[in-house]
Order: structure tokens, then sequence, then C-alpha cells
């Protein structure tokens, strides 16, 4: 196992410990690849709620959910697709140059996967670590004779101190669609979050600004995913998994694919990636 790496129950898990030199680390499950912590400059960047079940069955609730091969309700398969719910391997992990460590787990298709979806596929998610910085990508190839259509997201669940004082800069201007209103207009620069707010965005060529205080974190994406969505439940919604002012202390913001489906021809191969960036204070 390389150095940095190490293996360790989380609530009865299996999970992987990345760390790094300086401090910073994650720790991801084997349980949906699901990243569940990302501590940067001595401070956790992501939300996972304490209400989470942990039972390696159910969703978990924060950290970043990969969803595939379905974005939310908007297809036939359970919501945000199944792959967040199975349990993915160990495909190798290596120290890369200028002190980075990534790792990589893959789902390949099996009668698990065919339960919910005929297609044969391999889908691989990277983490790769470096100071201040998270990149997180997504691997598809289609090892079937048939096109393979998704859609999905990176559904990331950045931790914030205080929602109303959080803003998102970078979405002005891009196409939105509110799906609380169903309404289509531009997003606003900054955005502010006062309640519910559940929106896809046509994706920025450039990167995203969470202020949150004084904290700032750039959020970029690959050009492959069409979309951002931009996700915060406000008071009052009942989540069973979240506890009532939960909401309060996290904000997503998912490199995702949504409105249309990307097609991968057989054989062919597609990339997605969301990057993480802490900035200096
Ligand atoms: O509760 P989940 O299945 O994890 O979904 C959580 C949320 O994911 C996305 O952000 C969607 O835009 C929301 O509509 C959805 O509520």
């Amino acid at each position: 196992m390389a150095s940095g790496l190490s293996e360790e129950s989380f609530h009865g898990l299996p999970s992987l410990l990345l760390r790094l030199p300086n401090g910073d680390h994650l720790r991801v499950l084997r349980h949906g690849a699901h990243l569940v912590s990302w501590v940067a400059g001595g401070q956790e960047r992501l939300y996972l709620s304490p209400k989470s079940v942990l039972d390696g069955q159910a969703a978990i609730r924060g950290g970043v959910p990969v969803c595939f091969p379905q974005f939310n309700m908007r297809g036939p398969l359970p919501k945000h697709g199944f792959v967040r719910n199975l349990p993915w391997a160990v495909e190798g992990a290596v120290r890369t140059p200028a002190d980075a460590l990534s790792l990589t787990l893959l789902l390949q298709d099996g009668a698990a996967t065919r339960a919910y979806w005929p297609q044969a596929f391999e889908a691989r998610l990277t983490l790769l670590l470096r100071p201040s910085e998270l990149q997180l990508t997504l691997d598809l190839h289609n090892t079937d004779t048939q096109p393979l259509s998704f859609s999905g997201a990176l559904h990331t669940y950045f931790a914030v101190d205080d929602i109303a004082q959080t803003q998102l800069e970078g979405l002005g201007g891009q196409a939105e669609w509110d799906s609380v209103r169903d309404v289509h207009s531009q997003g606003a620069e900054p955005l502010c979050f006062t309640e519910e707010f559940d929106r896809v965005y046509q994706a920025a060529s450039r990167p995203l600004t969470l202020k949150d205080g004084a904290a700032r974190v750039t959020i970029a994406q690959s050009a492959s995913w069409g979309h951002t969505v931009v996700w915060n439940p406000g008071a009052g919604k009942a989540i069973p998994d979240l506890t009532d002012d939960a909401y309060r202390h996290f904000l997503c913001v998912e490199a995702a694919q949504v409105l249309t489906p990307v097609t991968v021809p057989p054989g062919g191969t597609w990339q997605g990636w969301q990057r993480s960036t802490v900035l200096a204070r």
C-alpha cells in the first residue's frame, strides 16, 4: 500500500484514508465510493450529516455521493441512480509527484448493477489529493455493444459555517432552471441562500468561488459536465437523515449532467471531474 494510504473501519464500513505530509487528508468508503471527509488546512471542508444512515445499504447524506447513471428522478431508476449504494473495489493508489496522493475505486457491471440496468460498463472514481486541493474524476468505459446513455453528478456537500452568510460567485448570467418554482431564468451574481434552493445551471467555463464568511473555496469542473446544480433544502423541509437546522451548514455544488443525457458509444469512454481548491486567507 502506498505510504499515506491506510484502511480503517468507519462506523463499521470499510474506508480508506489518504494523508499528505502537511496533514491534509480524506476518507472514502468502498460503499458508493462515497467520500465522507476532506480536511484541508486543518478544517473539514465537507458536510456529513450526523443522522446519516451508515448501514452499507442506504445512500449517505453528505460528503460526495456519486450519482450515476441517472440524476434525481429523471428516469426509471432509483433517485440519483444506484452506484452510490453499491460496494466499489479498490483499484490502486499512487503517490504522484508534487506531494500528491491518488486513489482509484472501480465498479463494474455484475448481478448487483444488472438488477437495475442491463448495461455493461466500468466506472472509476479517482480521488486526487494535493495540499489545499481535491480533484474527483469519474471515468466511464462503455464495455457494452450498445450505446450507454447517462445523467449524473458529483454531488458535493460543501460545509459552510452559516448558509445565510454564504455566497456562490461565477454563475451570474448562466441559464438557470429553478426546479422549486419551475422557472427558467439567468443566474444572479452572486447566488445567496435565504430559502429552499434547487437550481440547475448551464455550466460556466470559469471556476466558481464559494464564500463562507472569510473562507474561500474555488470549484472548477471539466467541460464534459454540461451543468452545475446548486442545492440547499432551506428551513422547514423535513428530510429524515438531516436535523432541523442542518441546512444552515452545507451547500451542495454539483458537477452534473441533468437536462440532456451523455451518450458514450460502444467501447467508448467519458471523463468528468470536479476540483475544489481552498484559498489561503
Ligand atoms: O436526497 P437525495 O436523493 O440525496 O437528493 C438530494 C438532492 O440532490 C440534488 O441536489 C437535487 O437537485 C435535489 O432535488 C435533491 O433533493
